[in-house]
C-alpha cells in the first residue's frame, strides 16, 4: 500500500475530550493516557491547549518530553500569546506540532469574533507564520468549516498553505454535516485550491447528529488523510468521532475504503477502559467495539451460527480489539447447541440426550427468572438435576409460604412421596423453618439438622441461591443441595435431596429399615 493510502490518526482525547463537562483530568492521568495512546500507535496526540491554564501548559510540556513515538500537539488560537505558549510547551518534543485555528463561518466571524472576513484571513496568515517560526509542523483549522461559504473557505485555505500550514483541518465543529455534503466540501476544496497538494487534508467531526464517524469516513473517500477523533467518542457536547470505530471501520472495510492506519488495534480495549476509568464516563454496553456486548451473543440462532462458523455473525474478531474472546451469554433466548457447548467447556458430561433435554428444560425455567445464567448457575442446576434424578422418593410438587410482619410464617407444601401426593403444612420461626417442619411432619426422618447454608451463586438480586442442608442420622452425615432463584424453594429442594440421599444409603445398608 502506498503512503497515499495511509490515514493519520490524530487523537484529541486530552484536548477536545477533556472539554466534555465533567471530564477534566489531572496531569498524571493525562500522562497515563498519553502513554496508552503512544502504545496504541496514534500518530498525533493533541495533549491540550497550552494557554488555557498553568496546569494545561505543564501537562502538554510533560507529555511532549515523555512521548517519543507519536507527534505531540498543542492547540492555540490565532493569537501570538497562544502560539508562543504552545511553542514553549512543545520545545522539547521529539516531534511537535502547533495547531492553530480561527473560525471561518459567517455566524462565528460576525457574532463571536466580531471580525470582517478579510481580517480573519490576515490573522490566520499571521498566526501560521508565527507558528512556523517556532515549529516545522503546523496545522491550521478553519473552525466551523461545514457552515462556512465555500469561496471564502478556498481563499483561507490557499492563504494558510502559502503561509506554511502543513495540515489543513476542516472541522464540522457543531456536528451539522451530512456525509455526502461533507465529502463534497472536502473534494471541492482539494480540487479548487491551487496549492492543495502541499498539505494533508484533515477532518474533525462532532457527533451532534450521531454522524461523526459517518462524516469522517465519507471524507476519506474525498481525499482526507487525517482523522481527528477521541477514545470512546469523548468530546465537547455529544462528543467527537470515536477512534475505535474509525480505526476498525477502516480495517474491516478496507475493501471499499482502500486505506489503512498504523494503529495497533489489540490495545484499543485497554485504552478505552483507561479513559473510561479516569473520566468516570462509563461505556454503554451496546457501544461498538468496546461495549460489553460488542462481541456477545445471547440468541440461540446467532449462538448456533457462531459456534458453527464465527463469521456468520461477527465481522471482526474480539481479540483484534483486545477482548480475550467473544462471549456466549446464556439467557432465555439461548438454544440447545449453545447450552451443550457450555456444558462441554465446563467439563460436564450428561449420560444421555434425555438428561441433556431435562437439564436444558431446567435451564430455560431458570433463564425466565434471571437475566443471565452464569457458569455457576449451570453447575448448580445440573448437579441439582442429577441428584434429583438419582433419588426420586421424595419430590417437591409445589409450595406456598406466607411470611408477614408480626405473624408466624406458615408453609404449605405438596410433596410426592414414592409417587403419592401429600399435602403438608407447618408454621415455624421463619419461612425456612416452617418449610422443613412441614416436610418432617410427613417424612419423620428422625434426622438432626447440622448445617444450613445459603450462597448467592452469582451477583445480583436475581441470582440463584444455592442451599446446603446437612442431616445426621444414626451417625451418618450427608449433605443435600438445592438451587433456585427463590431461596425458600432452594431450601426445600436441599432438604428433600438430603432425605433422599439418607434413605438411599439406608436402603443399601439395611433394606428393611429404610426411612418411611
Ligand atoms: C471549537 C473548539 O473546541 S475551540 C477550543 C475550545 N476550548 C477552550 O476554550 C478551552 C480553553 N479555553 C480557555 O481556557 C479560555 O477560553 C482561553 C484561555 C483560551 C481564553 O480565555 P479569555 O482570554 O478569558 O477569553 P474568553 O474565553 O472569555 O473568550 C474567548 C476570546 O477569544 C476569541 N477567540 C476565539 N477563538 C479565537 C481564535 N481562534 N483566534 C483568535 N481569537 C479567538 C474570542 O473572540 C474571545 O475574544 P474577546 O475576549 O476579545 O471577546
Ligand atoms: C479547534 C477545533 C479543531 C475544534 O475542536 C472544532 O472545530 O471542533
Ligand atoms: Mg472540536
Amino acid at each position: 500500500m502506498s503512503n497515499n493510502d495511509r490515514v493519520i490518526i490524530f487523537d484529541t482525547t486530552l484536548r477536545d475530550g477533556e472539554q466534555s463537562p465533567g471530564a477534566s483530568m489531572t496531569k498524571e492521568e493525562k500522562i497515563r493516557i498519553a502513554k496508552a495512546l503512544e502504545r496504541l500507535r496514534v500518530d498525533v496526540i493533541e495533549a491540550g491547549f497550552a494557554i488555557a491554564s498553568p496546569g494545561d501548559f505543564d501537562s502538554v510540556k510533560t507529555i511532549a518530553e515523555t512521548i517519543k513515538d507519536s507527534t505531540v500537539c498543542s492547540l492555540a488560537r490565532a493569537i501570538d500569546a497562544d502560539i508562543e505558549r504552545a511553542g514553549e510547551a512543545l520545545a522539547k518534543a521529539n516531534s511537535g506540532r502547533i495547531h492553530t485555528f480561527i473560525a471561518t463561518s459567517p455566524i462565528h466571524m460576525q457574532y463571536k469574533l466580531r471580525m470582517q472576513p478579510e481580517q480573519v484571513i490576515e490573522q490566520a496568515v499571521r498566526a501560521i507564520s508565527k507558528a512556523r517560526s517556532l515549529c516545522a509542523d503546523v496545522e491550521f483549522s478553519c473552525e466551523d468549516a461545514s457552515r462556512s461559504e465555500i469561496d471564502f473557505l478556498c481563499r483561507v485555505v490557499e492563504a494558510a498553505i502559502d503561509a506554511g500550514a502543513t495540515t489543513i483541518n476542516l472541522p464540522d465543529t457543531v456536528g451539522y454535516a451530512i456525509p455526502e455534503h461533507y465529502a463534497a466540501l472536502v473534494r471541492e476544496l482539494r480540487n479548487r485550491v491551487p496549492n492543495a497538494d502541499k498539505a494533508i487534508f484533515s477532518v474533525h467531526c462532532h457527533n451532534d447528529l450521531g454522524l461523526a464517524v459517518a462524516n469522517s469516513l465519507a471524507a476519506i473517500d474525498a481525499g482526507a488523510r487525517q482523522i481527528e477523533c477521541t477514545i470512546n467518542g469523548l468530546g465537547e457536547r455529544a462528543g467527537n468521532a470515536a477512534l475505535e470505530e474509525i480505526v476498525m471501520a477502516i480495517k474491516t472495510r478496507q475493501d471499499v475504503l482502500g486505506v489503512h492506519t498504523r494503529i495497533d488495534t489489540p490495545h484499543i480495549l485497554s485504552t478505552s477502559r483507561m479513559v473510561s476509568g479516569i473520566t468516570g464516563f462509563p461505556v454503554q454496553p451496546n457501544k461498538a467495539i468496546v461495549g460489553a456486548n460488542a462481541f456477545a451473543h445471547e440468541s440461540g440462532i446467532h449462538q448456533d451460527g457462531v459456534l458453527k462458523h464465527r463469521e456468520t455473525y461477527e465481522i471482526m474478531t474480539a481479540q483484534d480489539v483486545g477482548w480475550n474472546t467473544n462471549k456466549m451469554v446464556l439467557g432465555k433466548h439461548s438454544g440447545r447447541n449453545a447450552f451443550r457447548s457450555r456444558l462441554d467447556e465446563l467439563g460436564i458430561v450428561l449420560p444421555s440426550e434425555s438428561d441433556l433435554n431435562a437439564a436444558f428444560a431446567r435451564f430455560k425455567d431458570l433463564a425466565d427468572k434471571k437475566h443471565e445464567v452464569f457458569d455457576e448457575d449451570i453447575q448448580a442446576l445440573v448437579s441439582d438435576a442429577i441428584s434429583e434424578e438419582a433419588t426420586e422418593y421424595y419430590k417437591l410438587v409445589s409450595m406456598e409460604v406466607a411470611s408477614k410482619t408480626g405473624e408466624v410464617p406458615v408453609a404449605h407444601l405438596v410433596l410426592s412421596i414414592d409417587g403419592q401426593e401429600h399435602h403438608v403444612e407447618s408454621d415455624g420461626s421463619g419461612p425456612v423453618d416452617a418449610t422443613f417442619k412441614a416436610i418432617e411432619s410427613v417424612a419423620q426422618s428422625g434426622a438432626t439438622l447440622q448445617l444450613f447454608s445459603v450462597n448467592a451463586i452469582t451477583q445480583g438480586t436475581d441470582s440463584q441461591g444455592e442451599v446446603t442442608v446437612r442431616l445426621e442420622l444414626g451417625g451418618r452425615v450427608i449433605n443435600g443441595n438445592g438451587a433456585d432463584t427463590d431461596i425458600v424453594m432452594a431450601s426445600a429442594r436441599a432438604y428433600l435431596n438430603a432425605l433422599n440421599l439418607l434413605r438411599e444409603g439406608q436402603a443399601k445398608a439395611h433394606p428393611q429399615a429404610a426411612l418411611v
